[in-house]
């Protein structure tokens, strides 16, 4: 189940692609300062005080990163190309905290391409108490727009399997790719 606003795309990118996107993301340094490893593009989300500055600006997406946001962007997922991405990794055990993606910085769409292990991503509604959860697939697209966006918060829950159509399923690492566009403060 997904809340409204939000699309779930199965299949985004095929295997082969998928490879090759772990492969890239390999050979390059991550950030050190959270609980799972990130790296940041395009823009360095300051986490602590929730902002994305002029001087926050690191340089334009890589290739391999600038060929998915052309793609995104042309299939009107997005109304501008995404000019920010945050790689996050998760070991087994790891997860994020349930949250809205920063409301200032970030623009009306947010789309995240899983790779690797699947996992549950579970939404709770600001208004009303309703909760749903929903199976991250490998090689696929989630976009979260309207409600889903602004009026539902998202996280994976730190844990080291799911229950996934009635079996327990131990999680591998999982790197998802979220795509936003940086919207800056005046
Ligand atoms: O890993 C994901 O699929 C979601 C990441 C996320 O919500 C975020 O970086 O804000
Ligand atoms: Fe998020």
């Amino acid at each position: 189940m997904l809340p409204p606003g939000a699309r779930y795309l199965p299949n985004y990118i095929d295997q082969f692609e998928e490879t090759a996107l772990l492969g890239q993301i390999d050979t390059l340094p991550w950030l050190g300062d959270l609980k799972r490893r990130v790296q940041h593009y395009g823009y360095r989300y300051d986490y602590k005080a929730r902002r994305v500055t002029d001087d926050s600006y690191l340089s334009p997406l890589p290739d391999w990163l600038d060929k998915l946001a052309d793609r995104i962007w042309k299939e009107e997922i997005f109304g501008a190309k995404p000019d920010q991405v945050i790689i996050n990794e998760y070991l087994p055990g790891q997860g994020i905290t349930a949250h809205v993606d920063c409301e200032p910085c970030f623009g009306d769409t947010i789309a995240s391409l899983s790779l690797g292990s699947a996992c549950m991503m579970e939404f709770s509604s600001l208004h009303s108490g309703d909760s749903l959860t929903r199976l991250l697939e490998p090689q696929s697209l989630l976009v979260l727009q309207g409600e889903a966006r602004f009026g539902w918060k998202h996280g994976i829950p730190a844990r080291k399997s799911d229950v996934i159509e009635q079996r327990m399923v131990t999680r591998e690492r999982r790197v998802s790719l979220t795509f936003r566009t940086v919207v800056l403060e005046r």
